[in-house]
């Protein structure tokens, strides 16, 4: 927008001041011609491209051959390129015989006016639009969208100018202003265009629309020939173009210029990926490693975080940046939202959906109960109800928990396992989820994947968990509460390596079968899976406080307390064969070597004192 608004100032200086009018009077017609020539290839070929490749619009890449079928295969497009062609050349557009007076006995003749008269590109046109209506979007709704004023910072002022004004305005000179001109004098030679009034408009059109969110235009000397090689010659071309584009603005569907560009996006990511997974949460720790690794191995991400203040939203901030860097954007929304949510799944079609977003914490859960029943419980619902209705139905893969296994003595925990004895309002609410899973599962088709983590750490983990809030807190020389169960006994737990977890996740996306119903009707019999994910070794609290203050290199205050009675179990143990047969989920990273690369990554992020101050 800033690179708009300046090049429409400086177009707007350049004809007040009548500079124009001597680049207009200086710059040979060659070299106007020359531009022209020029841009009418590079057109040309990026089409011919465009056509043969299917294309990345969000990497500005080529992928593989398109297919010779489907509603954007090769074969549409190579007849509507004939139909183009042989509109175009069918014949000279006046018909009219040597006299002067048309001949109109001769068929022919009468065909060929017919045939040239057709508005060809409009039509291909038009039907592109038709289809793109089919493939992305369903249920248009109209009414007056709402207008904002940009907010634009000095740091966009700033790169705007010298990235987009500069490099843009020796086009916008000659392609906009001097070669529009040379044409329309070609083209209309009766009516008079001036300079000064063709660059001021330009100007003013950026300077105005830019604020409001307009795209950047101009006019360009290439759309001008267009428009009137396929029949545009009076101001009322111009007018229906204003007309419709008014119309597209009113789209009810986007409310602001926010949601415009969540539907730009998601169109992006449904066109990109072969696969499109939606990772929920993606700012979470966990979320933030599967939605990297899925983007590595090509997969389109689209993910979704309310961004809460549960821990440090600096962090989850700097996660975002994280994998916005590596091309995922984020939607800023709750899973509660089932108006965003719909909204979503209607312009992109989700193979997946990879569910991390929960109220995570055991303790936490005695001071706010109702923050789990919001996101664990009433936030799973709403996104069920949504994927239930979807159409294609997502497969589904999301969190539940150790802490289901509960206050359960018998070891390894196995999926096999009794789970009706959770020790906190966290367990209990990710075992609710494990039964609602189970209804969707039967009544809707829905395919439900549901994952058992066990205590899952490394770098960008979260803070709130007990090895990351010890890191902190022995570097800071302050003491350490480490629980011990009863009679002096080990409190352990089977901590498992955030990278072990992610190729978990990944192997349980990948073995998901698909949802059998569609637009909320159950099918036939759907796939129910729940894995465990841990790592098949426990250590106890004590040794992890070792281990940290070897990696340190410092003493930890310890001040050894009972296990209080808020949620925390004495141990716990995956397992994992379930997972290892279905999908060879295998653990490789122990605790001293995965803390070794927690540390590594601590101090390097909360490095200067600032940062440590989190
Ligand atoms: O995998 C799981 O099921 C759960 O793992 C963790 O829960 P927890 O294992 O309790 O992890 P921490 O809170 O980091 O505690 C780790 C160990 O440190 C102990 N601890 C915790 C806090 C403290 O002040 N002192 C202390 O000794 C706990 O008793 C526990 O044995 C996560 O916080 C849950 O979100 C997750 O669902």
């Amino acid at each position: 927008m800033a690179a708009g608004i300046c090049t429409g100032v400086i177009l707007c200086v350049l004809g007040v001041t009548g500079f124009m009018r001597l680049a207009y009077r200086l710059i040979p017609l060659p070299v106007v011609r020359g531009i022209q020539l020029a841009q009418g290839l590079s057109f040309a070929m990026t089409a011919v491209k465009y056509i043969r490749k299917v294309q990345d619009f969000s990497k500005s890449k080529s992928k593989g051959n398109r297919d010779w079928l489907g509603l954007d295969g090769l074969v549409l497009a190579i007849v509507c390129i004939c139909f183009i062609t042989i509109v175009s050349g069918a014949g000279n557009e006046n018909n009219d015989n040597d006299n002067g007076v048309e001949n109109r006995d001769d068929k022919g003749s009468i065909w060929r006016r017919i045939v040239t008269s057709l508005p060809s590109a409009f039509m291909v046109f038009l039907l592109g639009v038709i289809l793109a209506i089919i493939r992305v979007i369903k249920g248009f709704k109209f009414g007056p969208s709402s207008i904002q004023v940009v907010q634009i910072s000095k740091s966009a002022w700033k790169k705007g100018f010298v990235k987009g004004t500069i490099p843009q305005l020796p086009l916008s000179i000659l392609n906009s202003v001097i070669a529009v001109i040379k044409l329309s004098t070609d083209l209309f030679p009766n009516k008079s265009v001036t300079v000064t009034s063709v660059s001021m408009t330009v100007g003013l059109m950026n300077v105005t629309g830019c604020w409001f969110g307009a795209m950047p235009c101009c006019r360009g000397a290439g759309g001008l020939a267009g428009q009137y090689k396929f029949g545009g010659r009076s101001g009322g071309c111009v007018a229906l173009l204003g007309a419709t584009k008014l119309l597209a603005m009113c789209a009810r569907d986007m409310n602001s210029k926010h949601d415009s560009f969540v539907v730009l996006v998601c169109t992006a990511v449904s066109l990109v990926g072969s696969s499109a997974a939606l990772g929920f949460v993606t700012a979470g720790f966990v979320g933030t490693h599967v939605s990297a690794a899925l983007k590595r191995r090509g997969d389109g991400v689209l993910g979704l975080d309310n961004f809460n203040d549960y821990y440090d939203p600096t962090l989850k901030r700097a996660r975002q940046a994280l994998l916005e860097r590596s091309g995922i954007y984020i939607v800023e929304g709750d899973i509660n939202d089932a108006v965003l949510l719909k909204k979503l799944f209607e312009v992109v079609h989700f193979t997946h959906v990879m569910h991390l977003a929960a109220q995570a914490g055991v303790r936490y859960a005695m001071q706010n109960p109702k923050s789990y029943v919001h996101s664990n419980i009433a936030g799973f619902v709403n996104l069920l109800e949504i994927c239930k209705n979807a159409n294609p139905q997502p497969a589904i893969v999301w969190a539940s928990s150790s802490s289901v296994y509960g206050l359960n003595t018998k070891v390894p925990f196995s999926e096999k396992d009794r789970t009706d004895q959770p020790a906190s309002l966290y367990a209990a609410t990710k075992k609710a989820g494990e039964e609602i899973a189970h209804t969707y599962n039967h009544i809707y088709g829905l395919s439900l994947t549901g994952l058992r983590f066990f205590t899952v750490y490394g770098p960008w983990g979260r803070p709130d968990m007990a090895y990351f809030f010890f890191t902190k807190d022995i570097l800071k020389g302050k003491s350490i509460p480490v629980f011990e169960s009863v009679n002096h006994g080990t409190v352990a737990r089977d901590f498992t390596y955030i990278d072990d977890v992610v190729k978990g996740c990944l192997g349980a996306l990948d073995t998901a079968e698909k949802s059998t119903g569609s637009g909320g009707k159950k099918k036939g019999a759907a796939q129910l899976r729940i894995f465990n994910l841990g790592n098949t070794s426990p250590v106890s609290v004590s040794d992890l406080v070792s281990i940290l203050e070897k990696l340190l290199k410092m003493k930890a205050k310890r001040r050894v307390m009972k296990l209080p009675r808020n949620g925390d179990v004495p141990f716990t143990h995956a397992n994992i064969s379930f997972a290892q047969r279905e999908f060879g989920y295998k653990p490789t990273t122990d605790l001293q070597m995965g803390m070794k690369k927690f540390v590594r990554w601590y101090v390097s992020y909360y490095g200067s004192r600032k940062k440590s101050d989190h």
